[in-house]
C-alpha cells in the first residue's frame, strides 16, 4: 500500500487528494528522532515549515519518492541530499502569495497606526488617543527588497494607496521594474531613502543579515521595516536595539532566524513600535487550501508515475515540458541505454546531439534523458530525472549539448548519442515517427531502422555470405525466437552491424558461442 506521511498542519482538501492514492498518515509535531524512525514507511512525505528535513532523514527514507512542500520555501528541506537520492521536491509557488503580501501589507499599516498596542491599551482599560498617533502610508516611499512574486504584489497595491515605490533586486531588469513603475535603487541608498522597507527576497548565504547595525543606522529615525520574508535577513539582536533606541521608527516581523522564536530572543523586550507574528505569512483560508492542493496533487501525481508541474530539483522538467516531450524524452532514455549496453563499462563522455527539427527542442531534458538512459544499466531504479545529472558528474562524465540544425535526415529530427571510453567510441541515432513510434536509424553511424524492443542482440561482423543464416541456426537451436532482423551496412562486403529484436533474453553461454561464429567481431546482447 502506498503510504504519504503529513507531518505539519495542511488543509483537508490536500489530505482528500492524497486519499485517492494512498493511505494518509496525519502525524504533526514529530520529533525528529521520531520523524527519522518512522519515515522509511513512506512513499512520499508532506510538509510545511514546521518540519526541517535534514540529509539524515532522507537517508533513512528508503522508500522516499517526493517530498513536497505545501508553501514556497524549501529552506527546511537538505534539497542536496533529496536530490542525491533521487528523491523530487516539489513546492507551490504561488499559492500562498497573495496571503504573503496582505501580511506585509497589514503589518505595514498596523505599525504606523500602532494597532496592536492600541488595542492592548484599550483592552487593559484604557483611553489613550494621544499616544497612538501614527502616520499615513499615503505618499510615503516604500522600498520592496526583491521585486518577485509576492513583492510584486505588494509594490502594486502599494502604488494603489498612493505610495511612492522604489525596490532593490539585482535580478529584476529595468524594463520590469519601468512596467511596474517602480524606480529600482541601489540597497543602501533605498534604506536611506525609505520611509517603509518591506522584504521579499529569499534567505542565502548572500542575504544572511543583510540587514545589519551599520543599515539600519543609514534609516531616517522614522522609517519601518517590516520581514515577511525569511528569518536570518534581518539581525535580531540589532534590530531590537534599533527600535528600542529610536534609530528607525518601529518593525514589524514574521519571521526568524529560529521558530519558533526563542523565549529570550531580545526582540521579546521590546515594548513598543515592534510588532511580531508567529509566521502567518501563508496562514490564510484561501492560501492554505490552494498550496494543499497543489502540492497533494503533484504528489498524486508522481506516485502514479506522471511528472510534478512545480519540481525544485528539477528545473527545466516540468509537466508541461515532460508532456511535450514525451516520446522525445523516450527516445532520449532509450539511446541512453543502448548506448551504455554497446560501451559496456565505464564511459567518460557523452555528446547529445540535436539534429534538424529535434534542435527546436530544449536541450536539457534530452540530456537528463540520455543520462538517466545511460546510468540505468548500472544503477537500476535509483537513476531518475532527479538525481541522474548529479550521478553523472558524480562518475566524471562529461556532457556536451550540441545543437545541428542543418542536418537534416529525418522530417522531425533525429537524436544522436555518441560515448567514448578509454576502449572505443559507439554512436547511436534514433527519431521518433508518426504516431509517437521511436526508431532506431543508425548504429556506430551504420544506417539501420529497427523500432526498439526488449531484448535484442547487435553485432559488428564482416559482411560475408554464410553469416547470417549461422547466427539464426544459433538462436534457433537455443530456442532464441528472432522476432526482427535487419542488416546494415556501408559498402558490400565491408564491415557491417547487425541487430535482431528478440522473444527471449540470450544467455551468457550462447552469446560465447555467438562470439565464436567466424566474421563476428562483436556482440552486444540489450535489454531495454
Ligand atoms: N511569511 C510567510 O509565511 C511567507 C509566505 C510565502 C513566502 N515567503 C517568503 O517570501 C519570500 C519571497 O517569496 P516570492 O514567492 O515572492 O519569491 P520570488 O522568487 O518570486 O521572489 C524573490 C525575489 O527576490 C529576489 N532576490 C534574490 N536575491 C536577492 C537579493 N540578494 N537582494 C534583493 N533581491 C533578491 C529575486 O530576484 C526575486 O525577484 C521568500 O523568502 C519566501 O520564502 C514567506
Ligand atoms: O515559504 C512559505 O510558503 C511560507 O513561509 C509559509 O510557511 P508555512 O507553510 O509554514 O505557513
Amino acid at each position: 500500500m502506498t503510504k504519504v506521511l503529513v507531518s505539519d498542519p495542511i488543509d483537508q482538501a490536500g489530505i482528500d487528494i492524497l486519499s485517492q492514492v494512498a493511505q494518509v498518515d496525519v502525524r504533526t509535531g514529530l520529533p525528529p528522532e521520531e520523524l527519522k524512525a518512522i519515515i522509511g514507511d513512506y512513499d512520499a512525505l508532506m510538509i510545511r515549515s514546521g518540519t526541517t528535513v535534514t540529509a539524515e532523514i532522507i537517508e533513512a527514507a528508503d522508500k522516499l519518492r517526493i517530498i513536497g512542500r505545501a508553501g514556497v520555501g524549501v529552506d527546511n528541506v537538505d534539497v542536496p541530499a533529496a536530490t542525491k537520492r533521487g528523491v523530487l521536491v516539489v513546492n507551490s509557488p504561488e499559492g500562498n502569495t497573495i496571503a504573503a503580501a496582505e501580511q506585509a501589507l497589514a503589518l505595514m499599516l498596523a505599525l504606523s497606526r500602532h494597532v496592536p498596542h492600541a488595542h492592548a491599551s484599550t483592552m487593559a482599560g484604557g483611553w489613550d488617543r494621544k499616544k497612538y498617533v501614527g502616520n499615513e502610508l499615503y505618499k510615503k516611499k516604500l522600498g520592496v527588497v526583491g521585486l518577485g512574486k509576492i513583492g510584486s504584489h505588494v509594490a502594486r497595491v502599494a502604488k494603489a494607496m498612493g505610495m511612492d515605490v522604489m525596490a532593490y533586486d539585482p535580478y529584476v531588469s529595468a524594463e520590469r521594474a519601468q512596467q511596474m513603475q517602480v524606480r529600482l535603487l541601489p540597497l543602501p541608498a533605498l534604506f536611506a531613502e525609505a520611509d517603509f522597507v518591506s522584504l521579499h527576497l529569499p534567505r542565502t548565504p548572500d542575504t544572511e543579515n543583510l540587514v545589519n547595525a551599520e543599515l539600519l543606522k543609514t534609516m531616517k529615525s522614522t522609517a519601518r521595516i517590516v520581514n515577511c520574508a525569511r528569518g536570518g535577513i534581518i539581525d535580531e539582536a540589532a534590530l531590537a536595539e534599533a527600535v528600542e533606541n529610536g534609530t528607525i521608527g518601529g518593525a514589524a516581523l514574521d519571521v526568524y532566524a529560529k521558530e519558533p522564536l526563542e523565549a529570550g530572543s531580545p526582540l521579546r523586550q521590546v515594548k513598543e513600535r515592534l510588532i511580531l507574528t508567529p509566521h502567518l505569512g501563508a496562514s490564510t483560508e484561501e492560501a492554505q487550501e490552494n498550496v494543499a492542493i497543489d502540492v497533494a496533487e503533484q504528489i498524486r501525481d508522481v506516485l502514479l508515475g506522471l511528472p510534478a508541474r512545480s519540481a525544485v530539483n528539477i528545473p527545466g522538467l516540468n509537466a508541461e515540458v515532460m508532456e511535450q516531450l514525451k516520446p522525445h524524452l523516450q527516445l532520449a532514455e532509450t539511446l541512453g541505454q543502448l548506448l551504455s549496453q554497446l560501451a559496456g563499462g565505464p564511459i567518460s563522455e557523452l555528446e547529445v546531439r540535436l539534429q534538424g527539427d529535434f534542435a527546436a527542442h530544449p536541450a536539457q531534458p534530452l540530456v537528463v534523458a540520455a543520462l538517466k538512459g545511460l546510468l540505468s544499466t548500472a544503477l537500476g531504479d535509483s537513476i531518475n530525472y532527479v538525481n541522474a545529472s548529479l550521478e553523472a558528474k558524480e562518475r566524471g562524465i562529461h556532457v556536451l549539448e550540441v545543437k545541428d540544425d542543418a542536418s537534416r535526415d529525418f522530417a522531425g529530427g533525429s537524436l544522436q548519442l555518441s560515448c567514448r571510453n578509454s576502449q572505443a567510441s559507439h554512436s547511436v541515432t534514433g527519431a521518433v515517427f508518426a504516431e509517437g513510434e521511436l526508431r532506431i536509424t543508425t548504429i556506430d553511424e551504420f544506417p539501420v531502422n529497427v523500432a526498439p524492443s526488449r531484448h535484442m542482440l547487435f553485432t559488428r561482423h564482416r559482411d560475408m555470405p554464410g553469416i547470417i543464416g549461422q547466427l539464426g541456426s544459433l538462436l534457433g537451436e537455443h530456442n532464441v525466437n528472432i522476432a526482427s532482423m535487419q542488416v546494415g551496412r556501408r559498402i558490400v562486403r565491408g564491415d557491417a552491424v547487425m541487430v535482431l529484436s528478440l522473444d527471449d533474453p540470450i544467455p551468457p553461454s550462447l552469446l560465447v558461442s555467438v562470439h565464436a561464429i567466424n566474421g563476428i567481431q562483436e556482440a552486444h546482447p540489450v535489454t531495454l
